[in-house]
């Protein structure tokens, strides 16, 4: 690293205001202030909305210091400054955190682009993919090719509110080649209740994170069929087992031991038992299929985004494109349960049909 870069103070913005973005500025507002290596100021970008007193959203978090619709009743910290103008909040800034849910980020990034500092480096905390013509697109990739910048990753269990609360979590930043940026946003996170592991595998970690909110709709529809614990554990084994497979056919590179990182395994069983995916699709179970995933998702959520009914159908287009449907059938049920096209009970009756000789193994 050169001496200028060691002696410079980084500037970060998170592009986000969610829950999971929220509680990241409090985090990285903490570390902040303690840290010479960061100025104390952390910018948070808001996509603007009126509260039913009429009030912006943007100012009731600058006058109260709380996200009052995304993560109401916890302090950001004051150095957090919400800004609704998103050129404005990243002008200054080295340091980008992509934190919007997955259906978002391309607008965000076309409207930033060519607006950001020439030395920006970014990371996307953010779960979920893309599909283009030319094939699979990763949100990072995305960021990376729009921006032109380096982006990493940071995934793992993570369930914002218990970060929130300051409950002991961990979690998995993935780099390519420059391991000197990664630790930097690796001190950015860390606290006593945080602690950040680097994995030279950024597509093995995105892809992890990714991934397990769709395993995590096939766990929710499983309880929603109140079908018990086994049956779970066997969803979450066969779920692992396809998110790896699934992974390594896109990404050959990508490694094993990454599955058992905070990102693969740990985030596999936190959103399985605990995450937004499952509680929908849960419900979605319960009232057997009848509402749709976004009428549910509007109803139990209150402005918060699913993202695994989404990743499902993309993940679905990949596997009909490469004529890998029978191989991944847990993953293909999910996707046609999300469009009402079979059951909620399919689930279980897709993987004793196609299951355990027929996911390939790794390469
Ligand atoms: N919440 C968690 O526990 C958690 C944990 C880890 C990772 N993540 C990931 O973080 C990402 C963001 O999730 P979150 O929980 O912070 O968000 P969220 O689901 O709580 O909130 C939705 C966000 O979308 C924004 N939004 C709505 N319409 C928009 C638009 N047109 N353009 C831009 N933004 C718009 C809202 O302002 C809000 O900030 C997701 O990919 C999610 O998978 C979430
Ligand atoms: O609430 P979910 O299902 O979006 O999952 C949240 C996080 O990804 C858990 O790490």
């Amino acid at each position: 690293m050169a001496n200028d870069d060691l002696l410079r103070k980084h500037k970060v913005t998170v592009v986000g205001c969610g829950n999971w973005g929220s509680v990241a500025a409090k985090l990285i507002a903490s570390n902040a202030l303690k840290l010479t290596a960061f100025h104390d100021e952390v910018k948070m970008w808001v996509h603007e909305e009126t509260l039913p007193s009429g009030e912006r959203l943007s100012d009731v978090i600058n006058q109260t210091n709380e996200n009052v619709i995304y993560l109401p009743g916890v302090k950001l910290g004051n150095n957090v400054v919400a800004d609704p103008d998103l050129e404005h909040a990243v002008k200054d800034s080295d340091m980008l955190v992509f934190v919007s849910p997955h259906q978002f980020v391309e607008d965000v990034c076309m409207r930033l682009a060519g607006k950001i500092r020439k030395d920006v480096e970014a990371i996307s905390l953010i779960k979920g993919m893309e599909v283009r013509v030319e094939g699979p697109c990763l949100i990072s990739y995305l960021i990376s090719r729009l921006l032109a910048v380096n982006c990493c990753v940071l995934m793992g269990a993570n369930i914002a509110n218990e970060i929130a609360m300051e409950k002991f979590s961990e979690a998995t930043i993935g780099y390519k080649e420059n391991k000197e940026v990664a630790e930097r946003w690796a001190q950015l996170f860390s606290t006593p209740y945080l602690s950040v592991s680097t994995v030279e595998d950024v597509e093995g970690v995105e892809l992890c994170g990714t991934l397990k909110n769709v395993v995590a709709i096939a766990a929710g529809l499983v309880d929603g069929l109140e079908m018990g614990n086994n049956t779970k554990a066997a969803i979450m084994r066969i779920g692992l087992k396809e998110m790896r497979a699934f992974s390594k056919q896109l990404f050959p590179s990508v490694m094993d031991q990454t599955f058992l990182e905070s990102c693969g395994v740990a985030d596999l069983i936190t959103t399985c038992l605990g995450g937004r995916n499952r509680k929908v699709a849960e419900a979605f179970a319960r009232n057997g299929g009848k509402k749709s995933f976004d009428e549910l998702e509007e109803e139990i959520l209150e402005g918060q985004k699913l993202q695994g009914v989404l990743t499902a159908k993309e993940v679905y287009e990949l596997l009909r494109i490469n004529g890998w449907l029978d191989l991944f059938p847990l993953f293909r049920a999910v996707h046609e349960i999300c469009i009402g096209h079979i059951p909620p009970s399919a689930i279980v009756q897709y993987g004793e049909i196609h299951l355990p000789s027929s996911i390939p193994s790794s390469p």
